[in-house]
């Protein structure tokens, strides 16, 4: 068992990372935070304008230091960004400061999922499925690299979602600091 005292979600947009993390910390006592949200604290501006005025690098840069920030604190819950794992540096500070959970969803459940976001700006660039696609094929071994365990989240809702996780976590998370 990986006794790590946070709790990291990873995988692709709209996976439910920021949904079941939700739930999940409040199961867990955890302090919940939100890669996206840290960034956009920290930098007073939506992901989508940091996009605009920086590039994708200039996300990336910001993302890289929001993970370093937060995941230097104990008892976090931590929902990454979909490309968090793009970044080696990344994958191994999750890998060592965080129990992973990969959340796993299909392109047909993330396009219907994602059907009214305006909010993401990689799928502002085009056709909305090849780019999923395109990034699934991608970044899938990214994600089953830092993973320590996977979730399928397709045709449940975030909140059963959510519930199914919590069992598993309890047989398969010994979190650090915390006796049975
Ligand atoms: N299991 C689910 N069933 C149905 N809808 C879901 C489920 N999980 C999430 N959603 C919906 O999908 C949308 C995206 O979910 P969420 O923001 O949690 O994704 P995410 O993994 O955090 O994505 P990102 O990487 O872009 O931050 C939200 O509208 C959410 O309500
Ligand atoms: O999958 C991605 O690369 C992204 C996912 C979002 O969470 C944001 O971090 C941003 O829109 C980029
Ligand atoms: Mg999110």
């Amino acid at each position: 068992m990986n006794p790590a005292s946070n709790l990291i979600l990873i995988g692709p947009m709209g996976a439910g990372k920021t949904c079941i993390g939700r739930h999940l910390a409040e199961r867990f006592g955890l302090h919940l935070a939100d890669a996206d949200r840290e960034i956009e604290q920290r930098s007073g501006a939506s992901v989508a304008t940091i996009f605009e005025c920086e590039g994708e690098a200039g996300f990336r840069d910001r993302e890289r230091a929001a993970l370093a920030e937060v995941l230097a604190g104990d008892g976090v819950l931590l929902a990454t960004g979909g490309g968090a794992v793009l970044d080696a540096d990344n994958r191994r500070l999750l890998r060592e400061r965080g129990f992973v959970v990969h959340l796993q969803v299909s392109v047909e459940q993330q396009l219907e999922r994602l059907a009214r976001d305006r909010t993401r700006p990689l799928l502002a660039r085009g056709d909305r499925e090849q780019v999923l696609r395109e990034l699934a094929i991608l970044r899938a071994p990214l994600y089953a690299e830092v993973a320590d365990l996977s979730f399928d989240t397709d045709q449940i809702s975030a909140a059963d979602a959510a519930l199914r996780l919590a069992h598993l976590l309890e047989s398969h998370w010994q979190r650090s600091g915390v006796t049975a």
